[in-house]
């Protein structure tokens, strides 16, 4: 027999004989060293001493040195920015107070003035005494719009028939007009303001949308920023970083960088957060770490600054002062409020029981119940317009008008008029008070109910309403047969700049393609949002190569020093399938992650912010998405750290190509089940339909790996064929070939009993010749004894040379990301609003 320089015939199975201690101990090292340099990264972000030292020594805040390249800033330059604000603020302070008035009705006598003046002194408090007080010049203008609405009616296909949330609702809001959308919950009010911002994409629409007079076009997005209730930030992020980030994705990419932090300074100082630019937004991390940072209101106002920083022509804020205290609220809306008056923006705000400050803060008001327009018009109007109905407002009894009007229009339950004075109680009163209003205002404005023809335009079109309905038709225009008075005074007061391409002076907001920056720009600054992020978490880091390496200790110990001895057949299978079959398991630990990188893409993906392409390279290329230290190069070196130790320790095959082949092939399976539960995260509704894709997916892989299923044994052998679906199955395979292809077992000292036996196990279709000569040969000790471990690979029958199945698992991965990349498309699409 040819002598084999893998055959080691001397090999007795001693402790350490054949592990490969060059191998383990460098990698256990390197992990070690690895875990410490993160966890002292993690210790230094959590002494404020230690940070400040390191800034000192280095010269440079850290809070703006963001590892996101261009965004890089330092401390000289941001005293040098807070200089800048100086000499750019002026002295005049705008006054929350002042009415769009000249066409409201008469104030009721009954708007409190004794809450006014409370409010006002406790805004201007607010406004004074806040870090951005003054008001600040602006170096981008807004490009003014009128947005108006008519008919604008939206239902669902519901199990028991179709289900109206909105009908025949109209409305128009003027540049520089700060309106209220108030209602009962389940009013409609988000719904409503989704239409409007358009980025309502399910559900039955109809009605027209009008911008400067002219239909509504998809670009028209662009124009508009959306502030949610709930914010969509990096808790590790610091304010200027999360400003860069943003500016970097929308500002025009023309813009020199010292442009677009001039921008970012003028904005912060804007809302009153120059002074936090240094200070991380906080939060919980998706690992369930909560991180202190911004408060309630700051955090609100940095929201807002993100809104407003490329002077969107509309701001819509769902629930602006949801979850923040009186105080907090009310300096939030005082911001909003001069910024509505220096830059001549358009806010819709759906709000709910505001205080009376805030209340006097609008303009106007637009009040919805069950679906129904109830009002809309000027805040002082809303009391004198019921009181016509019959529903009279007191004052005393009341308080707010605000509160009052929603008790007025809310059913449903006893409102005894002891409380309530004279109410709107049945869905009936509803229905006529909402008639009544809609036929004052169109005779009011001149204009007449359209006739919509046909069905509602199906909200699948990303223009929310079907084109030709977005255009001001024979039926949407005013008695006399011409566009409103309003539209065509937005018209002329050359607001159209807000649909064509750079509008005059350049302004931010009238770069009307379709996005901003180019892939290129985009692609860096996902990976530089996604990178921080990780660095920003290092113990997420440390403890995850801390956990791979010592589980890889723990297997490793177990199979320690397996002697190249025919008797160690066993192990080497069962180790090859246990490394693949860890790999699988290993990315549920990241599964939470995966789910919370859908809630950012998705709501990134409603405002168009970016490249869906440019998000997912980015994320392919080094990260698994933002707040997410399971990043591909960190993966790949959980991955490497685990498999090599436990190769190491165990011994398995020791030539440097078949460890490089067996990390290859363990980190792409790594790789691959990591994708597939990513790609369950996007396609799942929610986590537990995730977590039961992706068991079943491993269920699969392992079950159709061969390990456990002797193929040519199965009754119902078709069902087999799915073996082709499992990456296990060609891991198991390729892995298997690297171990025990053209390899020689000594079998010099026999086998015990139970070696043979498992010798007769492990290949139950032998002959009777062959069972005898296993006997025969294994049983005894003959110093010519060597087991051909082909035989395992043809039992098994593996054929396929190693790099055919390298192949087909790197193909495999790369049906994996396609396939999560157009599940993140559809989703986006189907659960935008
Ligand atoms: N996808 C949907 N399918 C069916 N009904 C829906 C859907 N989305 C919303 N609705 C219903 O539409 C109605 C209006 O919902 P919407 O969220 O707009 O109200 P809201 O005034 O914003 O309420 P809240 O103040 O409580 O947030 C509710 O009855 C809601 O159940």
């Amino acid at each position: 027999m040819a002598p084999n320089p893998l055959l080691r015939p001397t090999a007795e199975g001693a402790w350490g004989q054949t592990s490969i201690l060059a191998l383990w101990i460098p990698i256990v090292s390197f992990a070690h060293v690895f875990a410490a340099f993160w966890l002292l990264k993690t210790w230094m972000l959590n002494s404020p001493g230690l940070r400040a030292a390191a800034r000192k020594a280095k010269g440079a805040a850290p809070g703006l040195r963001s590892g996101l390249g261009s965004r890089a800033s330092g401390k000289a330059e941001l005293e040098a920015a807070s200089d800048a604000v100086a000499i750019q603020v002026s002295t005049a302070h705008v006054s929350p107070f002042e009415t769009a008035g000249a066409a409201a009705p008469a104030p009721a006598a009954s708007e409190a003035a004794s809450a006014s003046e409370r409010g006002a002194e406790e805004v201007f408090q607010a406004l004074e005494t806040g870090p951005g007080a003054l008001a600040v010049s602006h170096s981008v203008n807004v490009a003014p719009s009128t947005l108006e609405w008519q008919g604008i009616g939206c239902s669902y296909n519901a199990p028991t028939g179709p289900k109206e949330v909105l009908a025949d609702i109209w409305g128009i809001a003027q540049p520089g007009e700060m309106q209220a959308l108030l209602g009962p919950s389940g009013a409609g009010k988000s719904t409503f303001m989704d239409i409007l911002a358009l980025r309502k994409s399910v559900g039955n629409l109809s009605g027209r949308l009008l911008v400067n007079g002219a239909r509504a076009s998809k670009r028209f997005i662009k124009k508009t920023a959306y502030v949610p209730q709930e914010d969509n930030f990096v808790p590790t992020m610091t304010t200027w970083e999360v400003m860069s980030f943003y500016a970097d994705i929308i500002l025009p990419g023309r813009w020199s960088s010292e442009r677009r932090k001039a921008r970012i300074r003028e904005v912060l100082a804007e809302v009153g957060l120059a002074h936090a630019h240094r200070t991380i937004v906080g939060g919980t991390l998706p690992g369930g770490l909560m991180m202190r940072g911004l408060s309630g209101g700051e955090r609100k106002r940095l929201a807002i600054a993100t809104g407003i920083l490329a002077a969107p022509s509309v701001l819509f804020l769902d629930e602006p002062t949801s979850g923040l205290d009186s105080f907090a609220a009310l300096t939030v809306m005082g911001y909003l409020k001069r910024m509505v008056r220096e830059q001549s923006h358009v806010v819709i705000a759906s709000i709910h029981q505001p205080r009376s400050a805030i209340w006097l803060m609008f303009d106007a008001v637009t009040l919805l119940a069950s679906g129904r327009l109830m009002y809309h018009g000027p805040r002082e109007g809303v009391t004198a317009w019921f009181g016509s109905l019959g529903y009279s407002y007191d004052p005393n009894l009341h308080g707010v008008p605000s509160d009052w009007a929603l008790d007025l229009v809310a059913i449903g339950f006893a409102k005894p008029a002891r409380f309530y004075g004279n109410t709107i109680s049945t869905r009936e009163d509803l229905l006529s008070a909402s008639a009544a209003f809609k036929s004052h205002y169109l005779q009011q404005n001149g204009l007449t109910s359209p006739k919509l023809d046909g069905p509602a335009a199906s909200g699948a079109t990303p223009g929310v309403l079907s084109p030709q309905s977005h255009a001001i038709s024979a039926s949407a225009v005013s008695a006399d047969g011409s566009p409103s008075a309003a539209v065509l005074a937005a018209a002329a007061a050359g607001a159209e700049a807000l649909l064509v391409d750079g509008p005059p002076g350049g302004a931010a907001g009238g770069d009307a393609r379709k996005y901003a920056s180019s892939a290129w720009s985009q692609y860096k600054t996902l990976f530089g949002r996604e990178l921080l992020s990780i660095t920003r978490n290092p113990f997420d880091v440390a403890g995850r190569t801390l956990t791979f390496a010592w589980v890889g200790i723990v297997m490793g110990s177990l199979y320690y020093g397996t002697p190249f001895t025919a008797a160690s057949a066993r192990s080497r299978l069962n180790l090859v399938f246990m490394l693949l079959s860890f790999y699988c398991l290993m990315p549920y630990v990241s599964m939470g992650l995966y789910s919370s990188d859908k809630k950012f893409y998705l709501a990134d993906a409603s405002s168009q912010l970016y490249r869906p392409l440019a998000y997912y390279l980015a994320k392919a290329s080094g990260a698994a998405g933002a707040g997410i230290s399971a990043i591909t190069p960190f993966q790949v070196v959980s991955a490497c750290v685990f498999g090599l130790t436990v190769y190491g320790m165990a011994g398995l095959r020791p030539d440097p190509e078949s460890i490089l082949k067996s990390g290859f092939i363990n980190t792409t399976m790594y790789l691959i089940a990591s994708q597939v539960l990513h790609a369950c995260a996007v396609i799942a509704p929610n986590q537990d339909v995730a977590f039961m894709l992706s068991i079943l997916w491993t269920t699969i892989q392992l079950l159709l790996s061969g390990f456990f299923v002797n193929f040519p044994e199965v009754l119902l052998y078709f069902i087999t064929y799915l073996r082709y679906l499992s990456a296990a199955y060609f891991s198991f395979e390729a892995g298997s070939i690297n171990e025990f292809g053209g390899v020689l077992l000594s079998c010099a000292q026999g086998m015990s009993d139970t070696e043979v036996n498992f010798m007769l196990g492990a290949f139950p279709n032998s002959s009777d010749v062959q069972r005898n000569q296993i006997n025969m040969f294994f049983g005894r000790s003959d110093p010519n004894c060597v087991l051909d471990t082909n035989s395992i690979l043809t039992y098994f029958n593996f054929r396929r040379p190693f790099w055919m199945s390298a192949c087909i698992l790197l193909g495999y991965l790369g049906v994996c990301h396609v396939l999560t990349f157009v599940a993140m498309l559809v989703a986006a699409r189907r659960e935008r609003r």
